[in-house]
């Protein structure tokens, strides 16, 4: 294959991909990624679906796609020129498998700079050098290699046997769950309250019907925080929802979302409405009583509803057979229980996931409504630098399926200190109180990962 690459380099007179899959026996995906940092140091990429039906790992990078003006297009028309002459050898017709971009996107890349997420782009995906894709007892080894006209057939075979080797001989790597001593520093908690109180206020008087404000809390541990122990504690811990990891530098960007933004697997698409939040309870019965409470609670149905309509709006302009139950039912996860409306549709002729993904981003779950309003309030008044926090994260392969979900419950590890992003609905009527008790739940899934739950 690297022979007939070379050949079509050399014919095409350009760089070509040559992507061999391999089937492997069951790999753990959480020892593959602790593997990483042998060789592949900083450049590690995660995901896993809350069925289980995807975790995609990715060490190295053979081609970055990076792109700040009209991001969502120009990576996708990237990809796709940069596909036009690859070779995909062993894939089986499953997606994910086979050449897949992982990445993420910045809420806004519009919004002033803290210099906190300086190594992180606007928009980036990354092509690893080695995947693994695995689903249940299956996996499968993507080696992803770019071969030029003028490359050496032998040097570039042994370089990727090495690598191929390496890594699979380090895969048993055993990692340890155990948490660090944490400490919290919260991050001006009175401006915040401050903020939602005006913003509400903005709210009843203005055009503006919703919009979401985040704030953001430090934690400081006592050694380096590690990405594969907190992807091991989420997973445990936060089952039911995605998670993701994507290290740049010495930073790595990771979380555990409960909520997708799209999927697109062949012709059928796939979208969540979440909004609305309720704790859980402590009993069977308190918990019940909790989601009722919240099904039948007005703020957070204005809150939902918003985001209904424009969900709804933009699946119609992209698809056909757009599908969206009337009422929406309870979505609970650990420590949170969310309104829930989920969303099915069949892909319109023409579109594609990331154009998908540009015309539901963001969301009134994240951003607010009407969208543009929402995100220029949110510039003005948030005083946050969110970076990749409630941007779209996830993947998409060479056929053009894959996931994306939105990167909340999620924080920013840089050695020994974490930053944690949670944001809430802010509607006419919302206390800036129980709007701070909100986002103190929504810090927990990620806080009790990292060390522990002393945040009460
Ligand atoms: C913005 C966040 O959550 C969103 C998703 C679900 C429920 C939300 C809410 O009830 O406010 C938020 O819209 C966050 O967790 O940081």
């Amino acid at each position: 294959m690297l022979h007939q690459g070379i050949r079509k380099a050399e014919k095409r007179g350009t760089s070509v991909l040559v992507s061999q899959v391999l089937s492997v026996a069951a790999v753990d995906p959480f020892s593959f990624y602790a593997a990483g940092p042998n060789k592949y140091d900083n450049d590690r990429t995660f995901w896993s679906d809350p069925e289980n039906d995807t975790t995609i790992v990715g060490l190295g990078c053979v081609k970055q796609f990076q792109a700040y003006k009209d991001r969502f297009r120009t990576i996708e028309n990237e990809w796709q020129s940069f596909l036009q002459f690859s070779i995909v050898d062993g894939a089986p017709s499953r997606p994910g498998v086979g050449p897949v971009l992982l990445g993420g996107f910045a809420f806004d890349p519009t919004a002033p700079e803290s210099g906190d997420w300086d190594h992180f782009p606007e928009g980036g995906m990354v092509l690893p050098e080695l995947m693994l894709t695995s689903a249940g007892s299956q996996g499968w080894l993507t080696i992803n290699a770019i071969v030029n006209e003028d490359d050496d057939l032998e040097a570039v075979a042994e370089d990727l046997l090495l690598k191929h080797h390496g890594i699979l001989a380090h895969s048993s790597t055993d990692i340890s769950s155990k948490v660090d001593a944490i400490s919290i520093e919260e991050i001006r908690p009175q401006e915040w309250k401050e903020t939602v109180r005006s913003a509400a206020a903005n709210i009843r008087t203005g055009k503006l019907e919703k919009v979401v404000l985040a704030r953001e809390i430090r934690v400081q541990s006592s050694r380096s925080f590690s990405s594969s122990r907190t992807l091991m504690n989420l997973k445990k811990q936060q089952s039911d929802s995605y998670l993701f990891a994507f290290e740049y530098g010495k930073q790595c960007f990771l979380g555990a979302s409960p909520e997708r933004l799209v999927k697109r697997e062949g012709q059928q698409v796939y979208s969540t409405c979440l909004a609305g939040s309720i704790q859980r309870g402590e009993t069977p019965e308190t918990d019940i009583e909790l989601g009722y409470i919240l099904l039948n609670d007005h703020k957070n149905r204005i809150e939902h509803d918003l985001v209904v309509q424009m969900i709804r709006r933009a699946m119609e302009e992209e698809c056909d057979f757009v599908q969206v139950p009337s009422e929406p039912e309870l979505l609970k996860t650990p420590h949170i229980q969310h309104l829930f409306t989920p969303v099915v549709a069949r892909a319109g002729v023409g579109t594609s996931l990331l154009r998908m993904v540009e015309r539901l981003h963001p969301t009134p779950a994240l951003g607010g409504y009407p969208q543009e309003e929402a995100v220029e309030e949110i510039k003005r008044i948030e005083n946050l630098d969110r970076g990749w926090y409630a941007g779209p994260v996830g993947w998409i392969d060479y056929q053009g399926n894959g996931e994306f979900a939105v990167a909340i419950r999620s924080g920013l590890l840089n050695g020994d200190q974490a930053t944690l992003y949670a944001g809430c609905g802010i509607v006419a009527d919302s206390d800036p109180e129980s709007e701070y008790e909100e986002t103190k739940m929504k810090f927990k899934p990620m806080l009790t990962a990292l060390g522990g739950n002393q945040y009460d």
